[in-house]
C-alpha cells in the first residue's frame, strides 16, 4: 500500500498534463468519488491574483509560483487535495503522494483545443508540448519515479477508468504510522 512521507491523514494527488488533456474533468469526478478537495490552480491564480500580469504573446496570466505555493502550503500539509495544473516542477516534492500525467492523442487534443478557441502559436505550442511529452518529463524529473503515473485520456471511457483506478488508490492509501 502507498504510504505518505509526512504526517498527513489523507493523500495529496497532483493531476497534470497539457491543457485539454482532461485534468479538470478528471479531478472533479475524482473529488466527487473520494471527497478530496479539488484545487484548480488556474482558477486560484485568477481569483486571488497570484500572478504578475498578463502575457500578451502566450495569452495567459504570468503565474507567480511563490505566491501560489504560499497560498497552498497549509492545505497541502493537512492533506486531502487534488491539485489540477498544467505544470508541476515548482511545487515542493514532499507535497504529493501521487502524480498523474494525463496524455491525449495529438489529433484529439487538437480538436479539443480548437473548440476551446485556441489558435495560432497558442494552439501549436500546446500540441508540441504534448508531442514531446513535456509534462511527463517534467514530472519524472521533479518527483520520485514510483509516484508518477501516465494515463491515457482520449475518450470518456478513459476518464471513467482513470477515475476508478485513482479512487481505488486513494481508498487504499494509508498514512505513515507516527
Ligand atoms: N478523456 C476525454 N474524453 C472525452 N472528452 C474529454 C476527455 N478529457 C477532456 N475532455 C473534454 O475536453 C475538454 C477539456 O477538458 P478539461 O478537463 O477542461 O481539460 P484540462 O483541464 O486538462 O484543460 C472538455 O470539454 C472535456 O469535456
Amino acid at each position: 500500500m502507498a504510504q505518505s512521507s509526512s504526517g498527513r491523514k489523507k493523500p495529496n494527488v497532483l493531476v497534470t498534463g497539457t491543457p485539454g488533456t482532461g485534468k479538470t474533468t478528471t479531478s472533479s469526478f475524482l473529488a466527487e468519488a473520494t471527497q478530496l478537495r479539488h484545487v484548480n490552480v488556474g482558477d486560484l491564480v485568477k481569483d486571488k491574483n497570484l500572478h504578475d500580469g498578463w502575457d500578451e504573446q502566450l495569452d495567459c496570466h504570468v503565474i507567480n509560483e511563490d505566491l501560489v505555493c504560499d497560498e497552498l502550503e497549509d492545505m497541502m500539509e493537512e492533506g486531502g487535495n487534488i491539485v489540477d495544473y498544467h505544470g508541476c516542477d515548482f511545487f515542493p516534492e514532499r507535497w504529493f503522494d501521487r502524480v498523474v500525467v494525463l496524455q491525449t492523442e495529438n489529433s484529439v487534443l487538437y480538436d479539443r483545443l480548437s473548440k476551446r478557441g485556441y489558435t495560432g502559436a497558442k494552439l501549436t505550442n500546446n500540441i508540441e508540448c504534448e508531442i514531446f511529452q513535456v509534462l511527463l518529463e517534467e514530472a519524472k524529473e521533479s518527483y520520485p519515479e514510483g509516484i508518477v503515473v501516465a494515463l491515457r485520456s482520449d475518450t470518456i471511457d478513459d476518464i471513467n477508468r482513470n477515475v476508478a483506478t485513482l479512487t481505488d488508490w486513494v481508498r487504499n492509501w494509508c498514512p505513515k504510522p507516527e
